[in-house]
């Protein structure tokens, strides 16, 4: 049996501001810093200790993970990072606030380029002030590769190379992990273990902050379905308010 534990980044500035973010850098937000402090106290308290952990390449994510880290002792921990943990690159939407996108294009549209499992939204432009060509971070990523918009079946075909290559190794060899990473490449991730339908992801929003433990089975398949949240009960008024967005 192997232990995974997935967290979503703290609130970040964007998220609170309620803008769309996809591979925009936000910083986490102090609400959202303090959120990780207690997802690292909440693993502490479970006696979960990961030996390992995985990041995105956004700062949030690695905020996040070192926050948590910190309040539970734990800097000290071996991390890989890798852009295929980022967040779902969110396209020509990055930069817009998601109320007036919902306003300006119906409910319809909004919720299809938000959780729709193969539509995504109409792809950034390179000169867009909010697109990430001529990052630094992405500078060895092949031009064909680099993502200029994303939809949720985009994230999990370059989600899980990652999984089975880097996280499934860890786990195989008794490691308990920690993976630091964002609302949508969890939902992929997650879509992944539980084995949830392309259309039946799209009722599945991730919390900010709050552990998600999986015990995995000798094929690394969830031993109880969904997993479970550190703290059950602010999980699921967290993940309304996620599911509420825009409204
Ligand atoms: O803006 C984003 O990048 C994501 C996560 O914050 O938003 P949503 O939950 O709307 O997919």
């Amino acid at each position: 049996m192997a232990t995974l534990v997935l967290l979503r980044h703290g609130e970040s500035e964007w998220n609170a501001k309620g803008l769309f973010t996809g591979w925009v850098d936000a910083g986490l937000s102090a609400k959202g810093e303090e959120e990780a402090r207690r997802g690292g106290k909440l693993l502490l308290e479970a006696g979960i200790r990961p030996d390992v952990v995985h990041t995105s390449l956004l700062t949030r994510a690695i905020q996040t993970a070192n926050l948590a880290l910190g309040a539970a002792d734990m800097l000290w921990l071996p991390v890989t990072r890798s852009w295929r943990l980022n967040e779902r690159h969110y396209g020509a939407l990055q930069g817009k606030n998601k109320a007036q996108t919902r306003e300006q294009f119906g409910e319809e549209q909004f919720m299809l380029w938000r959780r729709s499992y193969d539509v995504p939204p109409p792809p950034i432009d390179d000169d867009d002030e909010y697109s990430q060509a001529g990052d630094a971070r992405y500078a060895l990523l092949p031009k064909e590769v680099m993502p200029r918009t994303e939809c949720l079946k985009d994230v999990v075909e370059r989600m899980l190379p990652y999984w089975y290559d880097n996280i499934v190794p860890d786990l195989s060899m008794g490691r308990t992990v920690l993976v630091a990473a964002h609302g949508n490449s969890l939902r992929a991730l997650v879509k992944h273990l539980d084995g949830i339908g392309d259309d039946e992801i799209a009722g599945l929003n991730i919390p900010t902050g709050i552990p998600l433990l999986y015990e995995l089975d000798a094929d690394f398949r969830p031993v109880a379905k969904g997993g479970l949240y550190l703290d059950p009960e602010a999980a699921e008024a967290a993940i309304a308010a996620v599911a509420n967005q825009g409204r």
